[in-house]
Parts: C-alpha cells; sequence; structure tokens
C-alpha cells in the first residue's frame, strides 16, 4: 500500500481542486445510462425484470420477492439474545433523540382577519432501501424505521438485497430491527431495481411516495432519477458511498486517526477517506497505523481499495484544516485536535461532526442516537443529514374573514395589477364589490 502527503499550500487551485474530488465521478456517464436501462425494464416488464436482475445481480436463482411473516419469525428466533439487547439499546437512543424532532403546527394572525397555518402529515406510503450487497446493515433499518414509525407513515416498506444468495433470505438482525420499528412488508430486493419498483410498482410491490435510505452507486443514481419524473417517487437525498475527512494535530493519537479512517475504508472500495493535519509526525504515524490495522482487518482487500483512493492533506495550521474540509464538503467529519471546540466554530460543510478523541464515528452510525443516513459526494453543502422532518410533508391553509379581506383585498388587487394577471385582481375585486353591497343594503335596512 502506498500512501502519499500532499501539501497543499504548495498546490495550485486546480491542484488542490482535483485532490479533493470524489473517486467516481468520472464514470458517471455510463452509470446514468446502465440505471436507466434497469429503471425501463422495471416499468415495462414489472416482476419478470426483477427475477432477471436478482439473478444477474444478485446470484438469486428465483426471488420470492416478499419475505413471507413465518420466514421472519424464524429469522428472529435464530438471533443471539445478546444482540437483540444491542439492537434494542441502539433503537431506543436513536427514537429519543427523533422522538424530540417532532415538527410543531403553527397558526399565526398575520394581520387581523388574515389567519395561516403551517402544518406537517406524515407521509402516506414510503419505502426504505436497507444495504446489504457488501454488508447487510441492520442499523440503517434503524435510521430508516424509528422516524418513519415515529411519523406515523400508514405503509412503511422495506427492500434489501439477500445476503445469503444460496437460501434467498436476508440477515436475521435487518429483520428483528425492522419488528422493532413494527415493519413487515420486506422485499429481497437490492439495487437501481429495487428503487424502479419502489418509485413505480409491480405487480408484487406497490408503489410508495417517497423512496429514503443510503445505496452504492447504482441506487444513488437510480434515486436521482426516479425524484426528477413526476410519476416516480420523491427521495431523501443523495447518500451514497460513505466517506469521512478526520483532522487531527499533534495531540490526536494515530491509532484511533487510524482505525476511524479504516471503518470507512471497509464499507466499499468506492468509499474515500481524508486526513488533514498540520502535523507532519501525525501524518507519518497515522499512515504506518493504517497498514498494521488494514493487515488485520477481515475487509482488508476491500479497504485497501478505498484507501488507494484516500487523501492525507498537510496544512500549514488548523484554520487552514477547516478551509480543506469546508471545501470538500464531507458526510462524516471527526475533529481531534487541542482546540476541538475553537475549531467547530470554522466549519460550515459537514453533514454528521464527531468531536473529541472518544467520539469516533462509529458511535452515530450505531447506536449514540444521531441518524448515519447522510448526503455524499459534498452534497451536504446543501443537503441535511435526516430527521423525523423528512417523514412529513408540510403544508399551509388560511382563512380570510370579510374584516380581513376588506384590510387586505386592496392591496391583493395592486400587486395582481403589477404583475399584469387581471384574473387574480378580478378575484378579489369582484368579493371587495360584493362586500360593499352588502354593506349599503345592511346600513338601508337600519335606516
Ligand atoms: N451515505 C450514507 O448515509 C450511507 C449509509 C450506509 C451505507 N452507505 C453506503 O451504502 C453502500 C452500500 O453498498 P452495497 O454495494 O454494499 O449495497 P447496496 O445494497 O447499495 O447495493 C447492492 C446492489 O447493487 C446492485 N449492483 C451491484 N453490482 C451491479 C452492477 N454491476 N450493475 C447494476 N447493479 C449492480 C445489485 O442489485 C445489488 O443488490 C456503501 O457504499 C456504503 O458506503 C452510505
Ligand atoms: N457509515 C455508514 C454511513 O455512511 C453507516 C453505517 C452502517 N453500518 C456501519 N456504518
Amino acid at each position: 500500500m502506498q500512501f502519499q502527503i500532499s501539501n497543499w499550500q504548495q498546490l495550485d487551485q486546480t491542484a488542490q481542486q482535483a485532490l479533493l474530488e470524489r473517486p467516481l465521478q468520472q464514470e458517471s456517464d455510463s452509470l446514468k445510462q446502465t440505471v436507466k436501462d434497469i429503471i425501463r425494464a422495471v416499468r415495462t416488464e414489472g416482476d419478470a425484470a426483477l427475477q432477471r436482475f436478482s439473478r444477474d445481480f444478485d446470484k438469486l436463482q428465483s426471488n420470492p420477492l416478499r419475505l413471507s411473516e413465518q420466514q421472519q419469525q424464524s429469522l428472529i428466533v435464530s438471533l443471539s439474545d445478546e444482540l437483540k439487547t444491542a439492537i434494542q439499546i441502539a433503537y431506543r437512543n436513536i427514537r429519543t433523540f427523533h422522538a424530540a424532532q417532532l415538527p410543531q403546527n403553527i397558526r399565526i394572525e398575520t394581520q387581523p382577519g388574515v389567519v395561516c397555518e403551517l402544518n406537517y402529515s406524515a407521509l402516506d406510503q414510503v419505502g426504505l432501501y436497507v444495504p446489504g450487497g457488501s454488508a447487510p446493515l441492520p442499523s440503517t433499518v434503524l435510521m430508516l424505521g424509528v422516524p418513519a414509525q415515529l411519523a406515523g407513515c400508514r405503509r412503511v416498506v422495506l427492500v434489501t438485497p439477500p445476503g445469503q444468495p444460496e437460501a434467498g433470505d436476508i440477515a436475521a438482525e435487518i429483520v428483528y430491527a425492522a419488528s422493532l420499528c413494527g415493519i413487515t412488508e420486506i422485499y429481497t430486493l437490492g439495487g437501481a431495481q429495487a428503487v424502479a419498483a419502489l418509485a413505480y410498482g409491480t405487480e408484487t410491490i406497490g408503489k410508495v411516495d417517497k423512496i429514503f435510505g443510503p445505496g452504492n452507486r447504482f441506487v444513488t443514481e437510480a434515486k436521482q432519477q426516479v425524484s426528477q419524473d413526476a410519476r416516480g417517487a420523491a427521495i431523501d437525498m443523495p447518500a451514497g458511498p460513505s466517506e469521512v475527512l478526520v483532522i487531527a494535530d499533534d495531540n490526536a493519537n494515530p491509532v484511533f486517526v487510524a482505525a476511524d479512517l479504516l471503518s470507512q475504508a471497509e464499507h466499499g472500495p468506492d468509499s474515500q477517506v481524508v486526513l488533514v493535519s498540520p502535523s507532519e509526525a501525525l501524518l507519518v504515524n497515522t499512515i504506518s497505523e493504517l497498514k498494521r490495522q488494514t493487515a488485520l482487518l477481515p475487509r482488508a482487500e476491500i479497504a485497501k481499495k478505498a484507501l488507494s483512493n484516500s487523501r492525507l492533506i498537510l496544512t500549514p495550521d488548523l484554520a487552514t484544516a477547516a478551509l480543506v474540509s469546508n471545501q470538500y464538503a464531507p458526510e462524516h467529519l471527526i475533529i481531534q485536535t487541542a482546540d476541538d471546540q475553537g475549531l467547530l466554530r470554522k466549519l460550515t460543510n459537514a453533514a454528521s461532526i464527531f468531536v473529541g478523541p472518544y467520539t469516533p464515528e462509529s458511535a452515530g452510525d450505531y447506536a449514540s442516537g444521531t441518524n448515519h443516513v447522510l448526503p455524499t459526494y459534498g452534497y451536504s453543502r446543501n443537503h441535511s443529514s435526516l430527521s423525523l422532518a423528512d417523514f412529513y410533508r408540510r403544508y399551509t391553509v388560511q382563512s380570510l374573514t370579510a374584516d380581513g379581506m376588506r384590510d387586505l383585498g386592496p392591496t391583493i388587487v395592486k400587486l395582481a395589477k403589477a404583475e399584469g394577471l387581471d384574473a387574480h385582481a378580478n378575484a378579489v375585486s369582484f368579493r371587495l364589490a360584493e362586500l360593499e353591497l352588502s354593506a349599503k343594503i345592511s346600513e338601508e335596512n337600519r335606516s
């Protein structure tokens, strides 16, 4: 494994930009076409296409698609009590953090007789994508299932690729986590074809309103494509291959830093890990640790591929390290420095931040309570981490009394005329005329 330290100050702007590019951007055209073809096939052939893709990509000779209640129960009983307890603790913390995010309806009288409301209502049908190509992720079930349960979505569908192709089964941990979240509609299906099935529906799988969840590049691209079609489905965010940026100085422990970098490198070959430091010694010591720890990992081959896309960047100081991080806009940002709080104030673009030597990213990945579904590819510049609010739709309600119309009407007429939209103006002025007439009639009746 070869590692190279790049000196930020010695690079010109173009080289700095190139250093912070994500690894997969160059193959995006062929990826788009592959995914487009898969979506088209699912839309035209339905379940038959799902069976074909399950065979081609997931080595399933035939896919029963829906996991029966009986299969779910037998998977759940196969799980050890210890693992069930760990999943329950994670469920509890995630639920506590998300329950505190309950959105509040607003009702305001903006001026006398003019009442405006902002209301939240739970999305009706949601699809949860739980990755399973490289490793089954029951933690992702909790990150998606807990907010769907708290919001009270009527239909919650879970799709995940089969972990054991011979059996066609999915991991027992996934089914148990789903049961805690009250989810029973589960399909053994992954990739772009699962996203297409959720967005458009097939003979077996009913269409949903919004699709949530992370996934590899095929899943992420499919989500983007279906969200651009009005007949498709909304999506949460582009949550693709995992990435982490660590800012560490001389105070950091290279053993911890290397372990944190590897925790994301082991996700998949297209993950990216970045270390930014003003300390050359820390960079050099972390490289030794990366080599030592990688050799001990069961997923060493995957981690090595991801590490070939890694970046080790020497900056003149921590302030520059913060600028590099803001430019990269990482999904996860870990800071381990002598002045974590001071640095925190300079960090603008990161989806989830982990502060201090005892806060590994793994805490948020599994059990602290925050959501691990996060924007990647630099989208943390303008997208947020998943929260309870994402499982609702917002809508407004308004009501004007006659007095409210009398007061506000002339303003609306002026604005509509200024835009040259006479029908808009008429909708108000006809009412104002009617109000004036009925006022005149009551006046006459009184005298
Ligand atoms: N950003 C986040 O919030 C977040 C959270 C958790 C995981 N992740 C990421 O999710 C990803 C999970 O990826 P994964 O691959 O393990 O599982 P996955 O479930 O996302 O993808 C597996 C599916 O990809 C499809 N596929 C594989 N090769 C294909 C090909 N050549 N052509 C078409 N389709 C193909 C198959 O249908 C397979 O079922 C990782 O990259 C991980 O880093 C991200
Ligand atoms: N690191 C992933 C988010 O990018 C989430 C995860 C699941 N399991 C372990 N980690």
